[in-house]
């Protein structure tokens, strides 16, 4: 059918008509673009049509279907319906009257002397019921619609499609919905492989609705079926995925299983179609037409809804997002089997280049920041990258590399040196080592999480970071930045690829492009093994949606931080601290947000000072409520706990330590908080009552930072309450594994009435050599550990 329509196409388009075909098929389609489709071709299965229990139509959700199509239609695009579920609806009106008919003696008939119910009949039968309804429910919105059946001969006849083309046209002009169906009744019952089928019939109405999306030269073909899009395998099979968007330029490993309850071509030949529809320029969406109120409309308006049937432009370079997330995988392995030295020349490398080639990534973020012309103060600071931000970068990786590489010595467990260099590596370091019995020893290791996939907004200086501490501790590494921040992402990414090129794979760290191969890699569960949202709630909010549960995600929220200013405060600590807090980088998660005073301070010239050198730094003094009733200030903030990211302030009064750490407990976001005092007692009160995840003593909130911290990068800062909390750097990508190393032991030798051994679980030194999970040791009272 394909063959000779693309030769009838041939003889009868013009050449210009076939040359716009190649170049539509070979744009690539994001979701996002789905939007402005114009014509949309809607097919409807039978399993959608009719009701599970074979009784009837399922009206509840023809009439969504008529609502959406209406509001698409009513709204100026061109919608052209394909509706199944003639057969499967004439079979049931058939049924009813066969029984009525038929006399006592054929009803009393074995099944197999009974005559079938014929699928031509039943169409004729269904086919009017439909068109009945369709008519009655697009008559509420005010809409005529028209039935157009179609059989082979209006594609493969000499003349070609023009003649059911200008009906469409025509109908289309006249704003009336055109409903198409196979014509059953003038084609031979579906036999699939028959010569004569290939010359008059057309298959089904997923082949249907493709020939005419490619001879309309639609912008989108929806297919509504019974199941949420294509899976892997079998929908009820637990161990198949939903795929979210299928490259025909690279087809994933998909096996079928059977077909709907009443449908008639089944998934392979929907997919197949929809290739074939891809092929002549348009994209496809599968998605479920039996729940959900605005399928259709989600679809139009791009939400990650079913699965996306698209090209990807004929890239060599794109690949699937479960290929992206088995290349991590491949790559996390290559690099753990790296030795620590190699891994540390790596980062050395990235280093380097970040200062070597200054020049291209500055430039390239300039052309981030000319396009970003509308955006706010603080989100410009975040994408801004300068010389000085390049070097500190550099030397944080600088200094993750550096903790690759430690000596072993009797005084002092781990030092730097020159020489005599032992591997101190983070990949398959000893935390445990027990003797449980004689001759059984068990090992704690750390290991790498595996694939790691890290959703950030704005800030491109985070990409090395991440690339950094993936590299340090043999992880797999998806990105996806901002894409304000495209081309310095795209520049900082080759620098990693060129730097790790060398040793392992180049999808070892990859750059993620598209939101809607985010919603699948979010889906992507026992592929990816933990992500983490580096930005503002919405961010983390909209990945934990849209993981629904699926995988681990590791927030990284807001940072509302205060700094409180006890009584016993040193003004010039105090004025120092503040302002670095506050002005040094605004936008920073780890800037104060809202100063605390003690209410001993607010008639004291230090108090006056402070605000005067806030004001006098470009900083909007806001004042909180209790503030605003004791002094003559403008009418108070509206909310406390704001994220400001600018130069602006919340000041507000609080009576005592307690009142401090119930406000901050209250209203901040369990980033980082700070006492300054002179009193330890006080200090003492403010460090264990509050419940952050940093929490200081007289130190400017701005050392909330894993290269602050000596971790050399982060990941984020963790506000979370998991094990990782606050700057994430290394030991927040690794997990643990148990290693029993034993001699032929059973349980029963330990336990029962015939048992011959005893548990002693002694904890033994662990050893510093990787990979020696096997090697004796001395129990670890013997040994000296500083
Ligand atoms: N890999 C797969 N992914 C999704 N559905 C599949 C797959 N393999 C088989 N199916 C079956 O395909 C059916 C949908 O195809 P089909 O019967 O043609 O539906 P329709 O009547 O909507 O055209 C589903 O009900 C599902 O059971
Ligand atoms: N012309 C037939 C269509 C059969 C068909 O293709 O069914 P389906 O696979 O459910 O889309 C009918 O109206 O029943």
């Amino acid at each position: 059918m394909w063959r000779r329509l693309v030769q009838i196409r041939r003889k009868f388009s013009t050449k210009l008509v076939v040359d716009d075909v190649v170049s539509r098929a070979k744009r690539p389609m994001r979701r996002a673009q789905l939007s402005s489709a114009n014509r949309i071709i809607v097919k409807l299965g039978s399993a959608v049509i009719t009701r599970e229990d074979e009784c009837g139509l399922a009206l509840g959700r023809l009439a969504s279907i008529v609502e959406q199509v209406s509001w698409l239609h009513n709204n100026g695009k061109e919608v052209v319906l394909v509706t199944s579920g003639a057969v499967a609806f004439g079979k049931q009106r058939m049924k009813h009257e066969k029984l009525l008919s038929q006399s006592m003696r054929s009803a009393l008939l074995p099944n197999s002397e009974r005559r079938d119910l014929e699928p031509r009949a039943c169409a004729a039968a269904g086919q009017a019921g439909l068109m009945a309804l369709y008519e009655s429910m697009f008559a509420q919105y005010g809409i005529s619609c028209a039935q157009v059946l179609l059989t082979g001969y209006d594609f493969l006849a000499p003349e070609g499609p023009q003649n059911f083309l200008q009906t469409l046209d025509c109908l289309l002009g006249m704003k009336v919905v055109p409903i198409l169906n196979g014509n059953d009744v003038h084609s031979p019952p579906p036999q699939r492989n028959s010569d004569l089928q290939d010359v008059v019939s057309i298959p089904d109405n997923d082949c249907l609705s493709s020939l005419v999306a490619i001879s309309t030269r639609a912008d989108l073909l929806i297919f509504l079926s019974d199941v949420d899009g294509l899976f892997t395998g079998h929908p009820s099979d637990s161990k198949s995925r939903l795929i979210r968007t299928y490259y025909p330029e690279h087809p994933m490993q998909v096996s079928f299983w059977g077909k709907s309850r009443v449908g008639l071509g089944g998934m392979e030949n929907k997919l197949n179609s929809a290739v074939k529809a891809v092929e002549g320029g348009t994209p496809v969406v599968i998605a479920n037409g039996t729940k959900g109120e605005g399928t259709i409309l989600d679809i139009v308006r791009g939400r990650p809804v079913g699965t996306l049937v698209a090209s990807n432009g004929h890239s060599e370079l794109t690949v699937s997002a479960e290929q992206l997330a088995d290349q991590a995988r491949s790559g996390s392995r290559a690099l753990q089997g790296l030795s620590s030295e190699q891994r540390a020349s790596v980062l050395h490398h990235l280093a380097s280049l970040l200062v070597e080639r200054e020049e291209e990534i500055l430039a390239a973020n300039q052309r981030d920041l000319d396009s970003a012309s509308d955006l706010s103060g603080p989100l410009r600071a975040r994408l801004s990258l300068s010389p000085q931000r390049l070097a500190s970068l550099a030397d944080g990786l600088r200094q993750l590399a550096g903790q690759l590489l430690y000596l072993c010595d009797s005084s002092h467990y781990f030092l730097p040196t020159q020489k005599g260099v032992v591997s101190r590596d983070i990949v398959g370091e000893e935390v445990e080592r027990v003797l449980v019995g004689e001759g059984l020893e068990l090992v704690k290791r750390k290991v790498p999480l595996g694939v790691v996939l890290v959703v950030f907004e704005s800030r491109p200086d985070c990409l090395p970071q991440l690339a950094g501490l993936a590299i340090a501790t043999g992880n797999g590494l998806l990105l996806k930045g901002g894409s304000e921040a495209l081309h310095s992402n795209r520049c900082l990414h080759s620098l990693v690829q060129e730097a790790l090129q060398t040793v392992v794979p180049a999808g070892t760290v990859a750059l993620v492009d598209s939101r809607e191969e985010i919603s699948e890699l979010l889906t992507l569960e026992g592929k990816i093994d933990l992500a983490i949202p580096r930005g503002g709630q919405d961010l983390v909010r909209a990945v934990m949606e849209m993981s629904s549960g699926r995988l681990p995600v590791l927030g990284h929220t807001e940072g509302v931080c205060h700094v409180f200013l006890d009584q016993h405060a040193d003004l010039e600590k105090a004025l120092r601290i503040v302002l670095d807090s506050k002005c040094s980088y605004p936008a920073a998660c780890n800037a104060l947000e809202s100063l605390l005073v003690h209410s001993d301070l607010l008639d004291t010239p230090a108090f006056t000072a402070l605000t005067s050198s806030l004001k006098h730094n470009g900083v909007t003094v806001y004042p909180g409520p209790t503030l605003a009733t004791l002094l003559p200030v403008p009418s108070p903030v509206a909310t406390l706990g704001t994220e400001y990211g600018g130069l602006e302030v919340t000041v507000e009064v609080v009576r005592s330590v307690e009142e401090a750490v119930e406000h901050v407990n209250s209203y901040g976001s369990g980033h980082t908080d700070c006492i300054i005092t002179e009193d330890a007692e006080a200090a003492r009160q403010f460090l264990s009552g509050v419940d952050s995840a940093c929490v200081f003593h007289n130190a400017s909130t701005r050392f909330s930072d894993g290269y602050r911290f000596g971790l050399g990068a982060e990941v984020g800062i963790s506000t979370g309450r998991i094990h990782a909390r606050g700057p994430v750097g290394k030991e927040g990508l690794m997990t643990s594994q148990w290693v029993l190393q034993g001699q032929g032991h059973t349980v029963a030798d330990f336990e029962g009435p015939a048992s011959t051994h005893h548990y002693s679980h002694v904890s033994l030194k662990p050893s510093v050599d990787r990979g020696s999970a096997t090697n004796h040791r001395e129990p670890l009272e013997n040994t000296v550990m500083n």
